[in-house]
């Protein structure tokens, strides 16, 4: 079975947009692993504009489950992960001004950083997972640098799923395999959703988990609106 971790970063923006500590991240984490999810992903980015660095170490106490922590490995990043001691590491190549991650590492250019990077992190007994396009060459390049995983970049199956969902996950299909030949876990992440996870779980052989956060979030609102709505009319009666 694939394991569902949920990215919590959108409750990090909504609780920033108010200064305050509503929605509380713990709180949300902590139920969010009552009600099933089997891991906690959070992704603090150079300008703690959602999770702050403060957040990692705070949820570190809190979560249960699996932790796993994505970002860019700069400097600041590989101490708080070494300090913060998540059960996974994922790297993620996105530039310091990125709205969202938009793409995967490529595994041959940057061969010898990885290469150290990694091996710094498993030395500290952490899992590393990196963030890559389904592109067989990175994931070959993927396996030389001595991941543990990969991160399968699944915007473009999101995108193109909406068209014609059997030739979106053809590259996907082929990655996997070339990583499970190779021995690497597979996870996935990005703009994955209720409408498409379903098909990509099924066809991906030994999806070992994936994370979700803009939509899993978005949907809760949707799906949770009416209760709320209600409850006020109730108390305004
Ligand atoms: C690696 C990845 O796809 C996610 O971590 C995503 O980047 C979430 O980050 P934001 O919430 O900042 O968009
Ligand atoms: N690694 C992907 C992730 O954590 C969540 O991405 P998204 O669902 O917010 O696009």
């Amino acid at each position: 079975m694939t394991k569902l971790s949920v990215n919590v970063n959108k409750i990090a923006t909504l609780r920033n947009a108010r200064g305050g500590n509503v929605p509380n991240l713990l709180k949300v984490a902590t139920d969010l692993e009552s009600f099933g999810a089997q891991g906690i992903t959070i992704h603090p980015r150079p300008d703690e504009r959602h999770i702050r660095y403060q957040d990692a170490r705070d949820l570190k106490k809190t979560v249960q489950t699996e932790f796993n922590i994505e970002g860019n490995p700069i400097s600041k990043f590989i101490d708080l992960v070494l300090e913060v001691k998540p059960e996974q590491v994922t790297l993620v190549p996105d530039s310091v001004d990125a709205i969202t991650s938009n793409a995967g590492w490529d595994t041959i250019k940057h061969k010898d950083f990885l290469t150290d990077v990694i091996k710094t992190f498993k030395s500290a007994g952490i899992r590393t997972s990196i963030f890559v396009d389904p592109d067989t060459k990175m994931i070959e390049g993927a396996q030389v640098v001595g991941t543990d995983r990969i991160e399968l970049y699944t915007e473009s199956y999101a995108v193109d799923y909406e068209k014609n969902k059997e030739k979106a996950i053809l590259p996907f299909v082929e990655a996997a395999k070339k990583a499970n030949e190779l021995g690497l876990g597979i996870n996935a992440g990005h703009d994955l959703s209720l409408d498409n996870i379903e098909y990509f779980a099924k066809n991906i052989p030994n999806l070992l988990e994936v994370s979700i956060g803009h939509a899993l979030i978005s949907e809760a609102l949707y799906l949770g609106l009416d209760n709320v709505v209600n409850m006020y009319l109730q108390r305004l009666k």
